[in-house]
C-alpha cells in the first residue's frame, strides 16, 4: 500500500505520515521545502517523540521524499499509483496542491481502485475544497466526471499539538502524547482505507466541530490573550489567571453552543475541556504563541474557530458570546511583524471602516446579531 502526503511540516512527520507508516503504507511526502525534502530524501528513518506525563518513541522508515516545485512528473507517477493521497499544507495552500492531484488522477488506469483522499488541515470541509479546487482547474464535465470517478474524496479532523521544531533535532519530530484523526465514513460506501489509528464515523460534523471550536477556539484564545499579557508560550500564557479564565469562558460558550446544535453530552464536554486545557499546560512542549496564533485572519473568518462557535452560540443559545467576542477583541490586537497575516491585519485596522472589517474579515453580515458587537469590537481596536 502507498500514501501520497502533502506537506512534510510539523503535522505531516508528527501525526499523518507515522499513523500511515504505523498502517502499513509506504509514505512519499511530497513538499516545496527543498531542504526538508533534501534531508528526508538522505535519511533512512526519523524519530517521533511523544512527551506528556509518559515518554515514548515512534521510528518512521521506508519514506520516500519528492520535492514537488521541482520533480512534478514524479509525483503525478506517484499519485497514479498510490492509495491513499493526504494533505497537511494550510488551508490557503490547497489550492496549490491540487492541480498536481488531478494530473495524477488523470494519469490513473481506468481500472485501478479509487484514490482515497484526505485534506488533514484545521478548517471545517477541507477535503470538499480541495475537491472543489481540482475541480475548478479541470477543463470540462467530462473530465470532472472521469476524476470523480478515479477518487474518494472524504473530510477528516485531526487532533495533536505539534510545536514548531527545534532546527537542531533535523527531521525529528517532538509531539504531545494525545492523537486523534477521524475521517468521514460515507463517501466510502463500505471501502474505507485501512488505517487503524484513524476513526471512520457516519457523521462527522459533530466531531470536527467539536475539535475546532474547542481546541483550537480555545488554543486560539490563550494565544492572543497570552501575548497581549506578554507570554511567549502557551503553556506560560495558560498559567496567567486572566488568560486561562478567558479561555475557560470562551470554551463555555462554545460548549452550550454544541450541546444545543448538536445534542453533545455537557458533561462529556466539560471532561473534554479540562483535558484540553489540560494539554495546553504541557511543560514538556515549547509551543509558541505566534504560531498558535498564526494567521489572524484566516482565524478570524466566517466558518473559523471564533465566529463560528459565536454564530452558533447566538442561534441556537440565545444569547450574546461576550466572551467570543472577547476573544475576537484579543485576536485583532495580535501584532507580530513576521506573520504577514498579522501585518496585513494591522494595515486594514488602520484603513477600513469598521463595518468593512465585520463583513470583509469575518464574513458577517450587517443585520446578523453578531454584527453591531463585532463593529464595536473592531473600533475598540481601532483606538
Ligand atoms: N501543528 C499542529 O499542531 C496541527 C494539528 C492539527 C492540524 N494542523 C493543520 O495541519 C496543517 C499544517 O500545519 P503544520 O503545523 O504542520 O504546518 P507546517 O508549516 O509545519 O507544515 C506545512 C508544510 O507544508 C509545506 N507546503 C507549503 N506549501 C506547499 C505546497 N504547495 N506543496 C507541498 N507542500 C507545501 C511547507 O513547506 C511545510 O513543510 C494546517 O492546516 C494546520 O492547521 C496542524
Ligand atoms: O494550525 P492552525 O493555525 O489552524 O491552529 C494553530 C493550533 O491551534 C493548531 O495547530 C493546534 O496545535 C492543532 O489543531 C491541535 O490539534
Amino acid at each position: 500500500m502507498k500514501a501520497v502526503h502533502f506537506g512534510a511540516g510539523n503535522i505531516g512527520r508528527g501525526f499523518v505520515g507515522l499513523l500511515l507508516h504505523e498502517a502499513g503504507y509506504e509514505v512519499v511526502f511530497a513538499d516545496v521545502n527543498a531542504e526538508l525534502i533534501d534531508a528526508l530524501a538522505a535519511a533512512d528513518s526519523y524519530t517521533v517523540h511523544l512527551v506528556g506525563e509518559t515518554e515514548e518513541t515512534r521510528v518512521v522508515d521506508g519514506f520516500r521524499a519528492i520535492n514537488s516545485a521541482t520533480d512534478e512528473a514524479a509525483l503525478i507517477a506517484e499519485i497514479a499509483t498510490a492509495d491513499v493521497v493526504t494533505t497537511a499544507v494550510g488551508p490557503r495552500i490547497l489550492r496549490f496542491v491540487a492541480p498536481v492531484i488531478a494530473a495524477g488522477l488523470a494519469a490513473r488506469p481506468d481500472d485501478a481502485p479509487r484514490l482515497a483522499v484526505m485534506a488533514c488541515e484545521n478548517a471545517i470541509g477541507a477535503t470538499d475544497l480541495l475537491a472543489a479546487e481540482i475541480a475548478d482547474g479541470l477543463p470540462d464535465d467530462a473530465a470532472r466526471e472521469a476524476i470523480a470517478a478515479k477518487a474518494v474524496f472524504a473530510n477528516t479532523a485531526v487532533d495533536r499539538i505539534v510545536p514548531a521544531q527545534d532546527p537542531a533535532s533535523g527531521i525529528d519530530v517532538t509531539v504531545e502524547t494525545f492523537s486523534e484523526w477521524v475521517v468521514d465514513r460515507t463517501p466510502f460506501a463500505g471501502g474505507e482505507p485501512a488505517i487503524p489509528g484513524a476513526h471512520f464515523v457516519d457523521d462527522l460534523a459533530p466531531y470536527i466541530e467539536r475539535k475546532l471550536f474547542t481546541v483550537n477556539t480555545g488554543h486560539a484564545t490563550v494565544a492572543y490573550t497570552g501575548f497581549l499579557q506578554g507570554a511567549t508560550t502557551i503553556s506560560e500564557a495558560i498559567a496567567i489567571p486572566a488568560v486561562r479564565e478567558a479561555a475557560e469562558a470562551a470554551l463555555a460558550e462554545t460548549s452550550a453552543a454544541l450541546t444545543a446544535k448538536h445534542g453533545l453530552d455537557p458533561e462529556e464536554l466539560a471532561a473534554y475541556r479540562a483535558k484540553i486545557l489540560d494539554r495546553f499546560s504541557n511543560p514538556y512542549l515549547v509551543d509558541e504563541v505566534t504560531r498558535v496564533g498564526r494567521e489572524p485572519l484566516r482565524k478570524l473568518g466566517r466558518n473559523e474557530r471564533f465566529i463560528g462557535p459565536a454564530s452558533d452560540f447566538v442561534q441556537y443559545v440565545g444569547r450574546t458570546p461576550d466572551a467570543l467576542l472577547a476573544a475576537v477583541g484579543a485576536a485583532l490586537r495580535f501584532d507580530v511583524p513576521d506573520d504577514s497575516q498579522s501585518v496585513e491585519l494591522r494595515r486594514i485596522l488602520e484603513e477600513a471602516d469598521p463595518d468593512e472589517v465585520v463583513t470583509e474579515v469575518m464574513g458577517v453580515a450587517a443585520g446578523e446579531p453578531l454584527f453591531a458587537p463585532l463593529v464595536e469590537m473592531v473600533r475598540a481596536a481601532q483606538v
